[in-house]
């Protein structure tokens, strides 16, 4: 059987055929494990050995392929799976979840001479150099796999999860970061520019973001091989926002059909706001994202050799001896045995088509094989158990048995002789992203015709249109379709299956169609774009411990709180209230928030909630210090008769533009449009501005600026630049005389030390500049830096992409990561809550020179050292 040999695939997609798009010639493949078992049969045994995993056959055979037949370097990064020592009697359910030291010693942690042997095994098995094994060595193996099986999988299988406290998902949650991260620094290290990276499946939905903040001009795919679940459901998941960031990373997100990609679009613009560009494409952080379906095929010419041959001719004998005696039809199914593959809808209606069908009892039995599950359930095992207990006791007999049912797991020789024998395929799941046991049915059925009766909620249901296909929820539906199925006339048997066989996608084509298309859609790049570097949030974090003297500028919409479209419900969340709470708490911790807001709103939300807070309001106009109550109005002396001027032409365009507003605030005036026709919003406001430029601007001593859907009008006397570099300037926690000038120079022993600026609008930019003359000035007077940082503590970052054009040095994506890294200063947050830490985690999984990680390899060296005192 190992002769076999791919026939060549005419016009193979090749990397020389795409001259201008610069590609390396090498696809960087991420999939959730390596195919293979790593074990050792004993503990004693001194090597571990390594045995082949069946499943994901498909895929494999699409990464084979790749690797053996087309002109692309193919390389795929995993992580190695559990380890496993069997003769430690333990299921591998159990494996992991043992906290038991004598169970779990340190046999589970290799050094780097067992890990260098294994990872030879594994790429001789591979037959390639180029599979790189992600190691996570914990005592708790599956701990990788628990937020992605536990939560990501039932929801996108329709299955609610039961209510809880959150905290046990907040540890898988912080493991599945950490997973991402791992491979996400391997994937990195590896990288070459023009490289193709393609992401896989349900484990990694992080990964792409994570590689994109790193490398913004990547290619990035995302192939999701499960299911997609509606907006409504997906946002049950209390990690959706960072899980749909995760995946807008990548350039190109596809799934198995087209209500899947639906349903993700939708979520993205539900969820997070996102624009849809086209019927299937989103713009997000920037980046065009291209949203399809490309159904998965399977390896046919590898499974029609698999099928057709001596071996399984023999098999398919002996089992019709078995069991098609005095002729009866045999109906086959085949399925892991969990709540979606519909193991027991197909019972049921099997049963109803006993009963409906007296004359076809003694003439029908179905040979059901279920294989195990990881979700697998309990309640579903038993309802099977007692379903086929009761239709075999009232429909058997001595010598009849209407239902065989072998729950384990088969060798795939007798699999594919089961598919063959087959008077009837039967699949009933209620929830499944592509079954690949379709495709192969109709392949084993090449010669012999058999129909196939496929349940219309599983993926292929839109591949496979000549299949019957059937609501497997509707018992009665689906016995008719056997009754029927198994009556066809050979004629039309033969029909069906030559259209059935002709639809069966081929993995060669998918792969080839895939690459095609992502690298069609790929847009050039002209070297133009300028990127700002993602924050170092451990960087951040360390730099905060060690400095004495902390100041904060915090920009309030869009920074702090999302943009929405009421300006009125922009308020704070109690997580922003706490977190700026425990910030302020702090005495070396000096806080502002520098708004274009007006004062009474600041006031109400803010000020009056947390005193402790520095308030600038209009762009500086009005000025509240620390742990002070007086507002201090510095436009007190400016000419406002612009006011009424600006007033009644914004009433004028209020008037051109349906849903545009104005919002008066003590000095400023603003005309926003977030809520009209996004067209003729842009229009009019353009238009506006040019007005207010002409009849307003040389007449007065006023700034016409463009936001965030608005357009604002106040006195250029000000700005927050300034309002910055009063702040920077200033003897740390002296008290603010903010009407007048100040240009006192400080001794910088007493200047701040760590300076952490935000803000995500072009008001902002004055901030960012005035840090950046700042830095350069305090650079010019040669003050001492941070020895351990090499700078001068001053953080301006920019809440938005990476490829916005900004003067700030660093850039988070939105206020939900700005919150997080507050959090993370002030021990709310773990450093595991979001992906994107740039986290060098050891190959247990700890974060690299931790204490967990110096405690973890402490213990194994103390347990070696007793191990071998003991042999000794
Ligand atoms: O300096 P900021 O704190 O960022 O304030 C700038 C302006 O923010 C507000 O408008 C913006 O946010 C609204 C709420 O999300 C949104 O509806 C609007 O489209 C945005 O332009 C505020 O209303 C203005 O007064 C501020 O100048």
């Amino acid at each position: 059987m190992s002769s076999f040999k791919y026939p060549k695939i005419e016009n193979f997609v090749k990397p020389s055929d795409y001259k201008d798009k610069k590609l390396s010639g090498r696809i960087l493949n991420a999939f959730t494990n390596i195919p293979y078992q790593i074990y050792k049969n004993d503990s004693n045994e001194e090597e571990w050995s390594i045995k082949h995993l069946p499943g994901n056959s498909a895929l494999l055979s699409s990464f084979s392929y790749l690797e053996k037949e087309s002109e692309w370097e193919n390389h795929l990064f995993a992580w190695t799976g559990e380890l496993e020592i069997y003769n430690r009697n333990l299921q591998k359910s159990e494996l992991g979840q043992n906290q038991n030291q004598s169970q779990f010693d340190e046999s589970f942690y290799l050094n780097s001479e067992d890990k260098e042997d294994i990872e030879s095994k594994i790429k001789k098995a591979h037959e390639s150099e180029n599979i790189h094994p992600i190691w996570l060595l914990r005592k708790d193996q599956q701990r990788w796999r628990r937020y992605a099986e536990n939560c990501i999988w039932p929801a996108f299988h329709y299955i609610m999860s039961t209510p809880s406290d959150g905290r046990e998902e907040t540890q898988w949650w912080y493991d599945y970061v950490k997973f991402n991260e791992a491979y996400a620094s391997k994937v990195i290290a590896a990288y070459k520019p023009g490289d193709i990276i393609w992401v896989h499946d349900y484990y990694l939905l992080l990964l792409p973001q994570l590689i994109r903040m790193q490398f913004p001009n990547a290619i990035i795919a995302f192939f999701m091989h499960c299911p997609f679940p509606s907006s409504e459901y997906f946002r049950a998941l209390p990690k959706r926002q960072q899980l749909l960031d995760g995946l807008l990373g990548s350039n190109k997100v596809s799934f198995q059909n087209p209500s899947f990609a639906r349903h993700f679009l939708s979520s993205c613009k539900r969820i997070l706001g996102f624009e849809l560009t086209g019927p299937s494409q989103i713009l997000a952080y920037g980046l065009t994202i291209n949203v399809d379906s490309n159904p998965i095929g399977i390896d046919v010419p590898k499974i029609e050799y698999d099928t057709f041959n001596k071996e399984i001719d023999s098999k398919v004998f002996d089992l019709k001896l078995a069991y098609s005696n005095n002729n009866k039809k045999i109906i086959v199914g085949r399925d892991r045995l969990d709540s979606v593959r519909g193991v027991v809808q197909k019972l049921q209606a099997f049963e109803t088509f006993l009963e409906m069908y007296p004359e076809m009892r003694d003439k029908v039995i179905l040979i059901q094989v279920s294989s195990p599950s990881f979700s697998h359930s309990a309640k579903i095992e038993q309802q099977v158990s007692e379903l086929i207990s009761n239709i075999n006791g009232k429909y058997g007999s001595l010598n009849s048995i209407p239902i065989h049912h072998y729950q384990m797991r088969i060798a795939k020789e007798e699999y594919f002789a089961l598919l063959r024998v087959a008077d009837l395929g039967l699949i009933t799941s209620v929830r499944d992203g592509m079954n690949t046991t379709a495709f192969e049915y109709v392949i084993a059925q090449k010669y012999n015709h058999s129909p196939l009766i496929l349940s219309e909620f599983s993926g292929n249901a839109d591949v496979l249109h000549d299949a019957l296909i059937v609501n497997p929820w509707d018992s009665v539906a689906v016995a008719k379709a056997i009754y029927e199925s198994l009556n066809l006339d050979e004629s039309r048997k033969q029909i069906m299956e030559k259209l059935l066989y002709k639809s069966v996608p081929s993995i060669q084509q998918w792969t080839n169609d895939y690459l095609t298309n992502l690298i069609e859609e790929i847009e050039i790049d002209d070297g133009k774009r300028k990127l700002t570097s993602v924050l170092d949030r451990p960087l951040l974090l360390d730099h905060y411990k060690q400095a004495h003297r902390r100041l904060f500028l915090f920009d309030y919409d869009g920074t702090l709180t999302p943009i929405v479209k009421d300006p009125a419900a922009a308020i704070p969340s109690s997580r922003l209230i706490n977190i700026l709470g425990k910030l302020s708490e702090d005495p070396k911790n000096l806080i502002w928030i520098i708004s274009g807001r007006d004062q009474a709103f600041l006031e109400k939300w803010l000020g009056s909630i947390n005193p402790k807070l520095g308030l600038s309001a209009e762009h500086g106009c009005f000025m509240k210090d620390v742990n002070n109550q007086e507002w201090v109005n510095l436009a007190s002396e400016v000419d406002m008769s612009w006011q009424q001027k600006v007033e009644d032409i914004y009433n004028e365009y209020n008037i051109k533009t349906p849903g545009a507003s104005t919002e008066k605030k003590k000095v400023a005036l603003t005309w926003h449009y977030r809520r009209s026709d996004p067209e003729l919003g842009e229009f009019n406001a353009e238009k506006l501005v040019q007005e207010l430029q002409e009849k307003i601007a040389p007449h007065y001593d006023v700034e016409v600026m463009t936001g965030k859907a608005n357009v604002e009008v106040r006195p250029s006397f000000v700005n927050k630049g300034e309002i910055v570099r009063r702040l920077v300037c200033a003897k740390h926690g002296s008290p603010q005389v903010h009407n007048q000038s100040t240009n006192k120079e400080n001794d910088f022993e007493e200047l701040p030390d760590f300076i952490v600026c935000l803000g995500d609008d072009s008001t902002d930019e004055d901030m960012f500049n005035k840090l950046n003359d700042v830095e350069k000035d305090w650079e010019s007077k040669a003050y001492s830096k941070h020895e351990k940082f090499e700078n001068f503590g001053i953080y301006p970052i920019k809440v938005g992409t990476a490829s916005q054009v900004t003067n700030a040095k660093f850039h988070l994506n939105n206020p939900t990561q700005v919150l997080e890294t507050l959090g993370l200063l002030v021990g709310d947050v773990s450093i595991f809550e979001t992906g994107g830490s740039k986290l060098e985690l050891d190959d247990r999984g700890h974060l690299k020179d931790s204490l967990a990680s110096k405690k973890s390899r402490d213990i194994i060296a103390s347990l070696r050292r007793h191990k071998s005192e003991i042999k000794k």
